[in-house]
């Protein structure tokens, strides 16, 4: 099975079109204002209108507040919210609720209890995304181009889909698919030439990857 892309933290309308052209399946939208890809919302209405019907849209939030959840997605036309900090599972639960879109709950992973605390999720989030555990104090909690061990995974047991996520670049993708067997792979750093600059070439190239893996 080719497993599906999401291209995170687009920020020009040349990027989005890059993934969209690579057969992307997803493209991501940072709302978290430390981030070099935190898209402003006259940026993220205008991508997201370029986006519409092309390609599915996720918001990338980290313990966001209802207030910064409302703004950033009136009118953005958003598919998925992406929850990528230390959000419980109720804050989940009542932001799915609230908000009436799917959401995928971004976990730290760095050894087997990070894993098996994916189960606390099941009935709150739609989709989990397995990234690497950044250091305490990092600035992001996401987005740092870092790995993780890929083994953990197998021992997974909860019943959500998730993906991969954490240092994926066009050069890792295969061994990625062949050693977890991902349904979606996720990259942010691995496809830039410098921290929030998206690289065409890579966008395709990590596209091509996929497409070819398994
Ligand atoms: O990309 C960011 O700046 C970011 C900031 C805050 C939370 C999440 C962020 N990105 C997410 O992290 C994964 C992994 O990134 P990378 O491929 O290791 O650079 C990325 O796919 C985004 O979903």
């Amino acid at each position: 099975m080719i497993p599906d892309v999401k291209i995170c933290g687009i920020t020009t309308a040349a990027a989005l079109d890059a993934a969209i052209a690579a057969q992307a399946t997803h493209v991501g939208l940072n709302f978290y204002p430390p981030s070099p890809r935190f898209v402003d919302i006259g940026t993220a209405t205008a991508l997201a209108g370029r986006a519409a019907g092309r390609i599915t849209l996720v918001g990338v939030f980290v313990e966001p507040t209802d207030q910064e959840l409302a703004v950033a997605i009136e009118s953005k036309k958003l598919d998925a919210i992406q929850l990528h900090g230390e959000e419980s599972p109720g804050r989940v639960a009542e932001i799915r609720r609230g908000f009436g879109l799917p959401v995928w709950k971004a976990l730290p992973v760095s050894n087997a209890d990070d894993v098996a605390s994916a189960l606390r999720y099941d009935q709150v989030a739609d989709f989990l995304l397995f990234d690497a555990k950044t250091p305490k104090g990092s600035a992001l909690p996401g987005g740092m181009g870092l790995t993780f061990d890929w083994s953990l995974l197998q021992n997974y047991r909860g019943s959500l889909p998730w993906g991969l996520a954490g240092g994926l670049t066009p050069a890792t993708v295969h061994d990625a698919v062949r050693e977890t067997r991902t349904s979606l792979l996720d990259t942010s750093s691995g496809v830039e030439s410098a921290p929030g600059v998206k690289d065409v070439d890579l966008i395709r190239a990590f596209c091509e990857a996929a497409r070819t893996a398994g």
